[in-house]
């Protein structure tokens, strides 16, 4: 089952990006080969304020382009925030939701996240859900107790394989060069597509699930290789289309 899943790699720029890092996006357009666009689907989360240039530079080289987060609101007085409605007006087709720098800088909790993938289906954008336990958790040996418990309560009933992504990125691997062994991705990877298949019957078995955390070209090739690994959610690699070149070569 696993291999009728086409992978999907998206870059998470983050906090980073001008009008001028636009360029990487026509490097990455220039650098993608078939065999690579025919092996995995291709995404940039750029800052929103690049949200719409993106957009209108990617469609051409067969790009999808997503947010980073959205609000649960449609619109009204939130004052600095953006919702899944704005993102796709922008040309967003998803958007990335419970990130753990959003649950961490700005507490949000399970359920928050879970009315953030709400409003991303409502605006019609793909929900990138994450997941994915701190260093102290997996030292105390709690990791499927926190990934199973963010599962349940961050993925809304209405999860299907079309409008649901589940990224796993362990807090621990993001930005700091350390990656779990394959073995540690393969159980998590497998617990969480055994809780999804359970709750969602097929469409929880075709849901792509996304390893990030210090996703790198020299590392990419045996992490996607990874049983009910569906793609790579990448960070600091997105930035430069060369690197991210680098990551989607793994899949020719
Ligand atoms: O948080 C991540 C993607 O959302 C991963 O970031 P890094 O690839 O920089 O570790």
């Amino acid at each position: 089952m696993p291999t009728a899943i086409k992978p999907l790699v998206a870059g998470n720029w983050k906090m980073n990006g001008l009008a001028a890092s636009l360029a990487e996006i026509d490097a990455l357009g220039a650098g993608l080969d078939d065999g690579m666009r025919d092996a995995a689907d291709v995404m940039i989360c750029p800052p929103a304020t690049l949200v719409a240039a993106a957009a209108a530079k990617a469609s051409g080289y067969r790009v999808a382009i997503g947010g980073q987060d959205c609000h649960t609101a449609e619109k009204g007085a939130h004052t600095g925030d953006i919702s899944a409605e704005m993102l796709a007006d922008a040309g967003a087709t998803a958007v990335i939701v419970g990130h753990s720098e959003r649950r961490a800088d700005h507490g949000e909790s399970d359920d928050v996240v879970r009315r953030k993938a709400e409003a991303a289906w409502r605006a019609g954008l793909v929900a990138i859900i994450c997941v994915g336990e701190t260093e102290a958790e997996r030292k105390a040996g709690s990791t499927l107790d926190v990934v199973g418990r963010q599962l349940a309560g961050s993925v809304p009933e209405g999860a299907r394989a079309g409008n649901t992504v589940i990224a796993y990125e362990p807090v621990w691997a993001i930005g700091t060069g350390l990656t779990p062994t394959a073995g540690d991705v393969a159980e998590v990877h497998a617990f969480m597509r055994a809780r999804l298949a359970e709750r969602f019957a097929g469409e929880g078995a075709a849901m792509r699930l996304l390893y990030g955390g210090s996703v790198k070209p020299s590392n990419a090739a045996e992490l996607i290789a990874v049983e009910e690994v569906n793609g790579a959610l990448v960070g600091g690699a997105s930035l430069k289309a060369a690197d991210f070149l680098g990551i989607l070569a793994a899949y020719r």
